[in-house]
């Protein structure tokens, strides 16, 4: 199959990123924009100021409003766009072809992991996933980075690999699409809990313990959904954990933080707050665990807080004041 063009949908940061790690790839890429000026914009300055400001794209990326063929797709909007993006899709251009998911949420409504919804989107698309701990700002600029890609066909998923990777962008191919998915939308509730902690200044003992035993109940989704608890070793599993639940840099974080210094979802939002997947997949994850029987206790804290039913000091009384168990 030939893996030289790609068609990066959602010029958001990461998609503008995925464009340009795949430009220095060397693959002729088509950052796929919502309006004639978006791209005039960005083919003008070769940068994308509105998602990435001052990062130069490369000259092998350029913005369109639409693509009629490409032998790579990668979807890179919000979780929740997803579905609408799929519905003004041509199902030609998804058809046989690989298409990449790296968006990181459940579905609202539907509880859907992203491949979910491409399977009842685009049945003929051959859907993989990528995921990992990988800050737009870092893939653009080329730091260093390493991802995890994951799909049904070792071989194919081998070739995608090769065909993205770079100097400075590693993808690992896996098969476990489940795992590393679940672990994806996960890891930004995490990153809730974990910014809330740092944002009512209740310590890094407090962070790390949360940190381990958010992998545990991780764990336990992944195993309940299919997948397989060892990809949690990975980079889409520890390594993301760890990434976005200590580093001020991410979105959910700060999210978090915000809560933890009293602030409520809504006020919080309508302050402009950047895109939060943990946000809208906390409710969502927390329904999945209840409909799995999984003991889910940091999700269902996320999903208290998020939703304004408790807040921070009720919900970690609550934890700590769990009996007592033995850890494994
Ligand atoms: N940023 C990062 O470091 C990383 C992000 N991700 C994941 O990537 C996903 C996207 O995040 P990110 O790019 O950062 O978000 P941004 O908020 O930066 O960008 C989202 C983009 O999606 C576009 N969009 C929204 N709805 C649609 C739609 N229906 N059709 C077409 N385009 C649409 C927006 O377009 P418009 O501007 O026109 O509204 C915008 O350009 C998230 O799931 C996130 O978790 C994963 C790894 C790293
Ligand atoms: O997924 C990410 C890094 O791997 C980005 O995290 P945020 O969306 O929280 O910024």
């Amino acid at each position: 199959m030939a893996l030289e063009t790609v068609a990066v949908f959602g010029a958001g940061a990461w998609g503008t990123a995925l464009a340009q790690a795949s430009a220095m790839a060397g693959r002729e890429v088509s950052l796929i924009v919502r309006t004639e000026a978006q791209a005039d914009a960005i083919n003008a300055s070769h940068a994308n100021e509105v998602a990435l400001p001052g990062q130069t794209l490369l000259p092998a990326i350029t913005a369109k409003t639409d693509v009629s063929d490409a032998d790579i797709i990668i979807l890179a909007v919000p979780a929740q766009a997803t579905r609408t993006l799929l519905t003004s899709l041509d199902p030609h251009l998804l058809s046989e072809k690989p298409v990449i998911l790296s968006a990181k949420g459940l579905e609202v409504g539907t509880l859907a992991r992203q491949s979910e919804i491409l399977a009842d989107m685009a049945p003929r698309a051959i859907g993989h996933v990528l995921s990992g701990p990988s800050f737009a700002g870092d893939v653009a600029a080329g730091r260093p980075t390493a991802v995890t890609l994951a799909g049904d066909d070792a071989n194919l998923t081998s070739d995608l690999a090769a065909a993205l990777a770079g100097p400075s962008f590693r993808p690992y191919a896996a098969d476990d699409r489940i795992g590393v998915e679940v672990a994806g939308a996960l890891k930004n509730v995490y990153a809730l809990a974990c910014g809330a902690v740092e944002g009512a200044r209740l310590g890094a003992s407090a962070r790390s313990a949360l940190i381990a035993r958010a992998y545990a109940e991780m764990a336990r989704m992944v195993h309940a959904l299919g997948g397989s608890a060892h990809t949690l070793t990975g980079l889409a599993g520890l390594g993301d954990l760890t990434l976005t639940c200590t580093s001020i840099q991410s979105r959910n974080y700060q999210f978090g933080m915000a809560l933890g210094a009293g602030g409520r979802t809504q006020e919080i939002l309508a302050g402009g707050a950047k895109l939060a997947e943990g946000v809208a997949t906390a409710p969502v994850a927390a329904a999945l665990a209840r409909s799995l029987d999984v003991d889910a206790p940091l999700i269902d804290a996320v999903d208290a807080v998020v939703a304004a039913r408790a807040d921070i000091a009720t919900v970690v009384a609550g934890l700590m004041a769990r009996p007592l168990k033995r850890e494994h």
